[in-house]
């Protein structure tokens, strides 16, 4: 095992000052005594028009380890040193504070083994957030729940976090090139590829007899091979509002798998019967608020990014800023694009770095618009909205559940978000505004409040709604989905077989590696 300190990737700055830290076993100076923020707060203030792409870098060149820092027990202590990072002791280590990490931590209570969440931003939830907003709160990240998320579903309920029915009575608006015919044809497209999906061993979709010729396939590729020149707009509406990402960005398997974990298209797909049938009240954060409030006092630490995970003979070390975790073991819940920014030592088995480089997130702005009330319910519209060109191709009636008053979403994916994110503040907002005012009438164009969230500019998240694989990535880096490092185990979204890149799949997966620590470590 080596024992050369790591060179910190580069990564995105919390506000504070930094402190240096590094493996060095010596420590001086006090304990932080930097205010705990409230589990559910974001700490930077939102204003009503914007979107949370940092207008500040996000880049900054991680501390190279100045020697007098860092240099061994031999060294001399230096009265200059202002270390004030702490060290702490835990069971397990968890990293990342969505519902993947939270989930892992409250199992691990349960089995009397004491967790330490460390998480990266000033708020639990990851993926999750809601957002404050003059004139009521907004979901600006995952929010829906559907039948067959039953670990979810089970996990609400433990919490006593109410569902409501996703409003959708009346008619949607559709607007597609090639009209009712393409919709008919894409169906049948959609029904073939159940029948393959049908063909994949849920837990490992690499096993299947095709899975190296559907691999190898970018799904792009089958579709325009497949259908008639109308239906690929379709399709590739339906694939940017499953994976915000492009047909030509997928691999066929890929798409096969995801129809697979999930159970059917329609699954995916539709709002009554499907994953959008439901909505938490208070929002989905919610759930990861209470999980962090349920844990053990000082059980979790806000704006700790954690930058390194050193595997030692008798355990493990996390390194964040201000703070050094010495665990038994480790469970890494953050999505795999920022995992692969985390510095391993020693470095993870061939093929575990580049699972982080090629499971790339998609690329999403959600937009929240509020009205003094739900106005197009009066006119027998449901708020929805599919049609297959850019910016918004998909919105929802996103208003709360008494009605009291009108939120439209509206989603722009893959290269439209792309496309939206590189204009200025006011071109995205009168881009969206003008698709809104075209199907929903005048006033939906003069939205009270306009909230932008662009996944892909926040840096603890960089992208969603979940990552996927491109050709050849699910038969060359499927398999070490969950296969634990030595002491570290994988969570999150992206590694269940159940739900993949859902909320359920997120609170699977922090069950089955909680389950996998508890089976190593057994419990006191
Ligand atoms: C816009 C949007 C819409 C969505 N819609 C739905 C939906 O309707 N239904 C549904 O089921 N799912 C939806 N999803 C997906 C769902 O939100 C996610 O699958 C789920 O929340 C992921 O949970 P997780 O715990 O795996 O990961 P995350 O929520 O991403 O949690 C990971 C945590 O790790 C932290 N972190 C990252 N790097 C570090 C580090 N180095 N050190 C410390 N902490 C770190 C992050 O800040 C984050 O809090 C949506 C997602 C988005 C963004």
């Amino acid at each position: 095992m080596s024992r050369t300190p790591p060179t910190f990737p580069s990564g995105p700055r919390t506000g504070r000052s930094r402190r240096i830290s590094c493996w060095c076993p010596i420590r001086t100076g006090a304990p932080s005594s930097r205010p705990a923020p409230s589990p559910g707060a974001a700490r930077s203030p939102t204003t009503a028009t914007t979107t949370t792409s940092p207008a500040s870098p996000t880049t900054f060149s991680g501390p190279s380890l100045p020697a007098s820092r860092c240099a061994g027990p031999t060294a001399t202590p230096s009265t200059e040193v202002d270390d004030l990072s702490r060290d702490e002791t835990a069971d397990v280590a968890v990293v990342g504070a969505g519902l993947a990490g939270l989930v892992a931590a409250r199992d691990l209570r349960r089995a009397g083994l004491r967790p330490l969440v460390i998480e990266a931003r000033d708020r639990v939830g990851g993926r999750t957030w809601t957002r404050p907003a003059p004139g009521g709160a907004v979901e600006a990240g995952g929010q829906f729940i559907g039948p067959t998320q039953d670990r979810l579903a089970v996990l609400a309920g433990d919490l006593g976090v109410a569902t409501f029915a996703t409003y959708h009575a009346g008619r949607t608006r559709i607007d597609l090139a090639g009209g009712r015919l393409a919709y008919k044809r894409a169906k049948r497209l959609l029904a073939d590829l159940e029948r393959m999906a049908s063909e994949l061993p849920p837990e490992a979709p690499w096993a299947a007899a095709h899975a190296v010729e559907w691999d190898a396939r970018p799904f792009d590729d089958w579709l325009r091979s497949s259908g008639e020149p109308d239906t690929f707009g379709v399709m590739r509406m339906v694939t940017a509002a499953v994976f915000a990402a492009e047909p030509a960005e997928l691999s066929l398997l890929h798409v096969l798998a995801y129809i697979r974990s999930a159970g059917s298209v329609d699954l995916l797909t539709e709002v009554a019967g499907g994953a959008q049938e439901r909505r938490f009240v208070g929002g989905a954060q919610e759930l990861s608020v209470r999980l962090a409030g349920a844990l053990g006092p000082g059980d979790l630490r806000l704006g700790a990014p954690v930058r390194g995970v050193r595997q030692t003979p008798d355990g493990v070390e996390v390194l964040a800023e201000d703070l050094t975790v010495r665990a038994r073991r480790a469970i890494v819940a953050v999505p795999p694009v920022l995992g692969g920014r985390i510095e391993y030592d020693p470095p993870p088995p061939a093929g575990r770095a580049d699972l982080h480089r090629r499971m790339t997130p998609g690329s999403t702005i959600k937009i929240n618009c509020l009205y003094g009330a739900p106005f197009w319910r009066d006119e027998g519209l449901s708020g929805g909205l599919m049609r297959d060109r850019g910016p918004v191709t998909v919105t929802f009636d996103n208003s709360p559940p008494d009605g009291a008053h009108g939120v439209l979403v509206a989603f722009s994916q893959g290269d439209d978000a792309r496309a939206l994110a590189r204009l200025p503040a006011g071109a995205r907002r009168a881009a969206v505004l003008e698709v809104l005012g075209r199907y929903f009438g005048e006033r939906a164009a003069r939205p009270s409040e306009y909230l932008e969230t662009d996944w892909t500019g926040e840096p603890w998240t960089r992208g969603c709604f979940g990552g996927n694989f491109g050709p050849g990535g699910w038969t060359r880096y499927g398999p070490l989905l969950r296969e634990p490092f030595d002491r570290v185990h994988w969570a999150g979204a992206e590694t269940s077989a159940v739900w993949m890149n859902y909320m359920e799949g997120a609170v699977r997966s922090g069950e089955r590696a909680a389950a996998e620590v508890i089976a190593a470590l057994g419990t006191p």
